[in-house]
């Protein structure tokens, strides 16, 4: 797992040897040790050179181990020897030097970066800290301010700045390992004394108090709820106050209470299930190992509102070509200039040239005659996809793919339209398309596996998450989402406030609440729905409507022009029209406590812990009918649904996630309480996937998946 060789003569070449990223397993630990110590007591080597195989310097500790019996050499005290030695190490960094990567790095007393490499201490991205001496060492190199920085955020920087910061001592664009074999040979009889990290005094600002006061204001802020980056603001301001043996305790100290946390468990499976998605199956037993995504340069986009041009701006940035069509000509004017404006702000922000010359902007549906993909982004209205999909299935050549971003029609009604119904697949993207990281990938009855592992490929060229999932109202994310909004309305009815609901979703770990999220997207847009399936009655306060309880709340709104943010009044308050802070309003007060009077319906208290399980299990009771009707493979994609696209907690894992923190059993007896106390609401009854896990011992969720007999959607 680490291979030593002599080189040039005197020089120890140490190469960790674990594809794909070098990740230290106890077995490459022990190789580093036993190559190092090697390495040091042959009279022969008088320098060392610290590489990785494949290109790759080292992507860190070995997540896979967390959580396991620990086994093989801690890093801490490996790279203290490291740092002893008497002969020069020098680190080769290529690839990635990541978490205990960047640390044993840092434990070396030189290093060699290839320009391409990125490094980082991303720790707190898992739950963690840089607990091999890195929240220590760091800012004894590079200062206290931007050490906090790298090591609360975990961003990655490039050589470049790594250069900047002090991290490393040399770039180079040829072989890093023949760079940093030359650079020991050059410093072999050279003095140790000050590359010693860990002996040198840390730099302090001389308002350091103030520093670390405004960086934990900050953090706690931004992490909604998250431990770890406030634990490492507590590990570098150790660093900042204590000498380096009592900074290390308090490291080791702090990270003891980070490791076993669920917040690193949610965390750490939100890694590995941002991985697992992208392997996607289809009930057909296609999958993305043995089907080839289609080659793709050029791409339509139909439809230039919000979201088209958000999806315009995402796919220039991917490097792809672009037909933008809007057919109304002083529109498509509005969007070009929209979309020039956007790419121009992303082109300066990033550094790199501007692509504007990559989208060519049409009224003419024909200019879309000749791309591999059209993404049809027009208004979400059913008929009008229709017409479109028809238009373009005599206007396309037959190999086209038609894409959708429909966020809740039906996707084989519109490959119905079409003569070759296997190349429609949805593609629904959230807004602003070319920020959201998600993407839902909707395969109908009829898409073809070709289709599929093309959409798929495409999201991720444009940088998303990508989740496959079958074709059901509201897909995966909005179908659940339908139910969580509900119980809002339903508490709203029975005595709450949207500033008292709000609140408990965002001491949850929302950045808004949910009543903020509706005037954020606009109370119109629900009403449309809810209008197309026959559900509002204008100007009636009936509370049941096709048979279950209905709140009409949001009619009531909206037939009053309250749409949200956009009208200056929804849930909330708006000074001016389109500002975005929320502000209670006294006349929704009056409102509700006049529909309540009329409605006999008697207010009560409610508190944070039923908001929270009404909204939230309601919400999760729907994912597992969605697991058991196979429109989603397994939790992990509602998992990542949820996380990057509905803003729930990264450090909560996902809805199912949380439910498995919770534990099943409690969910399902608090469903049935609520579906007890709320018998005309059939989104509180417990689905039958949950009753049947909680009587197979609620298995851990990653064994979830043997527990559902049908592996995926019937359709
Ligand atoms: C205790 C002392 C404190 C130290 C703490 C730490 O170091 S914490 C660690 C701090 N380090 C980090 O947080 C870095 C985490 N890693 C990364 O950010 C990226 O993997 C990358 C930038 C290194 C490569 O990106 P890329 O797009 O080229 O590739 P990719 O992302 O698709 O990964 C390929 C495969 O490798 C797997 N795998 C990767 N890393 C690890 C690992 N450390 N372990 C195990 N496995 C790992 C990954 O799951 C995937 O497996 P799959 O799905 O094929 O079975």
């Amino acid at each position: 797992m680490a291979a030593l060789t002599l080189v040039s003569g005197s020089v120890g070449l140490i190469t960790l040897q674990n594809p794909p990223v070098n990740a230290l397993s106890s077995a490459v630990r022990q190789g580093i040790v036993d190559t190092v110590q090697r390495a040091v007591s042959d009279p022969q080597v008088k320098s060392v050179v610290i590489c990785g195989q494949n290109g790759v310097f080292c992507g860190g500790a070995d997540i896979k181990e967390f959580g396991k019996t620990m086994l093989g050499p801690p890093l801490v005290p490996m790279i203290h020897t490291i740092e002893a030695a008497d002969k020069p190490v020098v680190a080769a960094i290529e690839g990635s030097a990541l978490g205990g990567g960047l640390e044993l790095a840092l434990g070396c007393h030189y290093r060699i970066t290839h320009s391409k490499a990125r490094l980082g201490l991303p720790e707190v991205t898992l739950g963690l800290l840089p607990a091999a001496g890195g929240s220590q060492r760091l800012p004894r190199l590079i200062g206290v301010p931007a050490a906090l920085d790298l090591i609360t955020t975990g961003r990655h920087v490039t050589a470049a700045e790594a250069l900047k910061l002090g991290i490393v001592d040399q770039v180079t664009d040829q072989s890093t390992v023949e760079a940093a074999v030359k650079f020991a040979l050059s410093v072999e009889v050279q003095s140790l004394t000050s590359r010693r990290i860990s002996t040198l005094p840390c730099p302090c600002p001389a308002d350091v108090d103030a520093l670390f006061e405004g960086v934990m204001q900050r953090v706690r802020q931004r992490g909604r709820g998250a431990i770890a980056p406030v634990a490492c603001v507590q590990a570098v301001q150790a660093a900042a106050t204590l000498p380096y043996a009592q900074g290390m305790e308090r490291e080791q100290e702090l990270m003891a209470t980070l490791f076993t946390s669920g917040q690193a468990r949610a965390l750490q499976y939100c890694f590995f299930s941002q991985r697992a998605v992208s392997r996607w199956s289809l009930p057909s037993g296609a999958r993305w190992d043995s089907t080839k995504p289609n080659p793709v340069t050029k791409v339509a986009v139909i439809g230039l509102g919000t979201m088209g041009r958000g999806i315009t701006v995402a796919l220039v940035q991917a490097g792809l070509s672009v037909v933008a069509v809007e057919t109304h000509e002083q529109q498509m004017m509005a969007a070009q200039r929209a979309v020039s404006g956007m790419l121009e702000r992303l082109a300066q922000r990033q550094g790199v040239p501007l692509a504007l010359d990559r989208v060519r902007f049409s009224t003419e549906l024909e200019a879309v005659a000749d791309v591999q993909i059209v993404i049809e982004a027009v208004f979400e209205d059913m008929a009008l996809k229709k017409q479109l999909f028809k238009q373009l299935s005599s206007l396309c050549p037959a190999e086209t793919l038609l894409f959708s971003n429909t966020s809740s029609l039906d996707i084989d009604h519109l490959a119905a339209q079409t003569d070759h119904p296997q190349q429609v697949v949805g593609m629904h993207f959230f807004a602003p398309a070319h920020i959201m990281k998600l993407l839902e990938v909707v395969y109908g009855p009829r898409s073809a596996p070709q289709a599929v592992a093309t959409a798929m490929e495409l999201g991720k060229r444009m940088g998303k998450v990508s989740v496959a999932v079958g074709n059901c109202r509201g897909f995966v994310g909005n179908r659940m989402l339908m139910h969580y909004l509900e119980e809002a309305l339903f508490l709203l009815e029975e005595g709450s406030s949207p500033e008292s609901i709000d609140q408990a979703l965002k001491e949850f770990g929302f950045p808004m609440g949910v009543f903020q999220m509706s005037d954020l997207s606009g109370l119109d847009v629900g009403w449309k729905v809810r209008k197309a399936q026959g559900l509002v009655e204008p100007g009636q306060m009936s509370r049941v409507r096709q048979g279950r309880r209905y709140s009409p709340l949001g009619d009531l709104l909206c037939e009053q022009g309250r749409f949200g943010q956009k009208t200056g009044q929804g849930w909330y308050l708006y000074d001016p029209a389109g500002s975005r802070t929320p502000r209670p309003d006294p006349w929704l007060q009056r409102f509700l406590e006049q529909y309540r009077a009329r409605q006999g319906l008697v207010s009560r208290r409610i508190d944070s812990e039923e908001v929270l399980e009404r909204c939230l299990y309601a919400l999760i009771n729907e994912g597992f009918h969605i697991l058991h009707e196979g429109i989603a493979a397994g939790p992990e994609d509602i998992d990542m649904i949820y996380v990057f696209g509905y803003g729930w907690p990264r450090h909560r894992g996902g809805p199912m996630f949380y439910a498995s923190q919770v534990g099943l059993a409690r969910v399902l007896q608090r469903l049935e309480h609520y579906h007890q106390l709320h018998p005309d609401v059939p989104h509180l009854q417990p689905s039958s996937l949950l009753r049947q896990l909680v009587s197979s011992g609620s298995p851990p969720i990653q064994r979830w998946k043997e527990a559902i007999r049908k592996p995926h959607s019937a359709l």
